[in-house]
């Protein structure tokens, strides 16, 4: 848990910095895409590779140690730059944009997801949609005042979820001392894919006053 840190960027700063991370790891993005649905092969694809392990060895010329985690900022703003759902710079996230109702009262999203994300034959992998629903509910109890860890996240797969434009949403269905229960579902064009329900602890490490000095500005 040593992630949540404190870092003290400017409104300018962090601004500086999505512009330049952003963009760059959406081009990693259409890079996978790309690397899927190429039809080039033999000597195109070896120059391809020397010319990727190139980029990626100038990248880890300067590197952090580990994952990225989540960073915050003097007004409580959190960067979960690193997530796998929403993260600015993880190329494996879609990523999500998550907005919220002004009363925290649900959450949703627009989003894409393409080749990279495929389970059966044109449509999104079972493991993904539960990716996206585990953040979402998880979003929605953070919404609400609510935040906490997933623990148990139960998925209901209604129909095939088609690659390509999807929406999510998720809510808070009901709350009990340290425990969130949140509801959400997964659209597609054609309706209801997916619903998912899940119950959302706020730790002990996180809620405890004699762990008041470690807890991390990601619980308050
Ligand atoms: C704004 C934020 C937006 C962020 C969105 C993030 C979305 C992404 C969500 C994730 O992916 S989180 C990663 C996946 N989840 C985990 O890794 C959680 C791993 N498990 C834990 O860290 C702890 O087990 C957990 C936080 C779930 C509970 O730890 P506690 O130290 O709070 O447990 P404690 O023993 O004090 O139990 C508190 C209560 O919860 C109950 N409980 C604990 N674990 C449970 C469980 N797994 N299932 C059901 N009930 C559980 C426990 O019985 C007890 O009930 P009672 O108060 O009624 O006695």
């Amino acid at each position: 848990m040593s992630r949540f840190a404190p870092e003290h960027l400017t409104p300018e700063q962090i601004e500086e910095q999505s512009a330049v991370y952003g963009p760059f790891t959406q081009a990693v993005r259409d890079l996978v895409d790309a690397a899927i649905r190429t039809e080039l092969g033999g000597d195109d694809i070896r120059a391809a590779q020397a010319a990727v392990e190139a980029v990626t060895a100038r990248l880890r010329e300067r590197e952090i140690e580990g994952a990225l985690g989540v960073t915050f900022s003097e007004d409580g703003v959190g960067r979960p730059w690193g997530n796998a759902v929403i993260g600015l710079r993880n190329a494996v996230a879609p990523p999500l944009v998550v907005e919220k109702a002004e009363d925290g009262s649900r959450v949703w999203s627009q989003f894409h997801l393409g080749a990279a994300y495929e389970g059966p034959p044109g449509c999104v992998h079972g493991g993904v949609a539960s990716l996206v629903l585990d953040q979402m509910l998880g979003q929605a109890a953070g919404a609400g005042g609510r935040p906490g860890m997933t623990a148990t996240l139960q998925v209901h797969y209604r129909k095939p979820t088609p690659l390509g434009p999807l929406r999510a949403e998720a809510w808070i269905e009901r709350t009990e001392g340290h425990k969130t229960w949140a509801r959400g579902e997964l659209t597609g064009p054609e309706g209801l894919c997916v619903e998912a329900e899940g119950l959302f602890i706020l730790p002990r490490w996180a809620r405890e006053p004699a762990d008041a000095e470690t807890r991390p500005g990601f619980f308050e």
